[in-house]
């Protein structure tokens, strides 16, 4: 099989996607560790499996090609190169650069077969498994307080905020937590090493060892042109300029960055937590992003003669209509824009829609407020469970990474 990735829309028939199914690493989180996890509550495996796969099959059923992080990481690491390779980035990226706890993991880790290691990796892995000869030494005391000498990676089903796929080429994520950083070398390795990508030369907009921070869940395609992106919690607007940078300067058909300065808060993280396209004019928009008076700090960017030109909007609805060329806009309240109905749906990623086609999106069940609403503007909408996903903080829209879509 040979996938050509590109995106150019976040509205276009979804054609592959990368998911990646919560496993172990989710029972791994403890009270203790929860809030440095990024989670707000410890999941039910079984039960959140269940609802993965209810999302799963309706992405299958709606003509989706379903792909699963695991699984390409398994592929890869049949080599042996590229499994030794790998260990080596992640047990440095984990706190071990050189020395006997590294070599003792990478031999433990190594001893593996791929599907195994990939499973124990992502679990974490707790110290009693290197043995009690390790108890002195130097690097341990820093680690002794916590049953993990490598620590379970429970976001990785946010497969959205690893990359985001602009165009033709890719942007990896620098992720801003210590949490989630080592998640990015799973799509490195994907995108660089895997046969269905390989052949296909990615240009790249941002890598995972770039200076500055970005998530994908800050990043929307728009159009053919222009591309979205929060100035947030999780992206600094120094990497909103140098992916703008990049862009301009490199083929890739996009010279128009439109930058939207959100809430810097959990709740917030991400710009797809607030704000999302579901057709060529729709959108969903949590309303306490904008001040009283309907505002926010909103800059477009363009390429010029002297690298990038700035303008300031401070409306989102005008921006909108300017960039995209649009006489009419339909902006979606999140919960219907009701004082209680509305923080309580964005804090179970009732904006986070995820567009499968112009119109058409899967939400949670539980935000039935936005979904009523959504369907009285005429948006079909499909909804999966979410008693356990949810308490992840992230929505359909975060635990899908598209890697095709048709052209709209
Ligand atoms: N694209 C998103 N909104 N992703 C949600 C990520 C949630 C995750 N617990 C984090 O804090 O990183």
């Amino acid at each position: 099989m040979d996938l050509k990735i590109e995106i150019k829309s976040e509205i276009g028939k979804l054609k592959v996607v990368l998911l990646k199914q919560p496993g172990k690493e989710i029972e791994n989180i403890t009270p203790v560790t929860m809030h440095g996890l990024l989670f707000d509550d410890i999941p039910y495996l079984p039960e959140a499996q269940k609802e993965h796969e209810e999302f799963a099959a309706i992405l299958r059923q709606n003509g989706t090609h379903v792909l699963y992080l695991d699984d390409l990481m398994t592929d890869i690491l049949k080599n042996k190169t590229i499994k030794s390779n790998f260990l080596e980035e992640i047990i440095t990226a984990s706190g071990f650069a050189d020395n006997l706890t590294h070599t003792a993991l990478k031999t433990y880790l190594n001893s593996l077969e791929p599907r195994k290691m990939i499973t124990e990796l992502m679990a974490g892995i707790r110290k009693g498994l290197l043995g009690d000869e390790l108890r002195n030494l130097r690097s341990f005391p820093e680690v002794d307080d916590n049953p993990f000498i490598m620590a379970p990676m429970p976001n990785l089903y946010f497969t959205r905020d690893l990359a985001a796929i602009i165009g033709k080429g890719a942007s990896i994520s620098k992720m801003t937590f210590r949490a989630r950083q080592r998640e990015t070398l799973f799509i490195e390795y994907i995108l660089k090493q895997h046969p269905f990508f390989a052949q296909d030369k990615i240009p790249y907009w941002h890598q995972r060892n770039s200076q500055t921070r970005i998530e994908g869940g800050d990043v929307l395609v728009l159009n053919e042109h222009v591309v979205a992106v929060g100035i947030s919690q999780r992206t600094s607007a120094e990497a909103i300029e140098a992916l703008a940078d990049k862009l301009f300067k490199n083929n890739s058909g996009y010279d128009t960055v439109i930058a939207l300065k959100i809430p810097c808060n959990h709740a917030m993280m991400h710009l797809d937590t607030v704000f999302t396209m579901v057709n060529y004019d729709q959108f969903t928009v949590y309303p306490d992003i904008m001040q009283k008076n309907q505002e926010m700090d909103i800059w477009v960017l363009h390429p010029a003669d002297a690298g990038i030109e700035y303008l300031k909007y401070s409306s989102l609805e005008r921006v909108l209509k300017d960039t995209l060329q649009l006489d009419e806009l339909d902006l979606i309240y999140t919960g219907a824009g009701d004082e209680i109905a509305a923080p309580r749906e964005q804090w179970n990623d009732g904006s986070n829609t995820l567009t499968i086609a112009p119109g058409e999106v899967v939400t949670y069940n539980r935000n039935y407020i936005s979904n009523d609403l959504l369907r009285k503007h005429g948006i079909k909408v499909h909804e999966i469970s979410s008693s356990e996903l949810s308490r992840g903080r992230g929505g359909p829209r975060c635990m899908s990474l598209p890697l095709l879509r048709e052209k709209i």
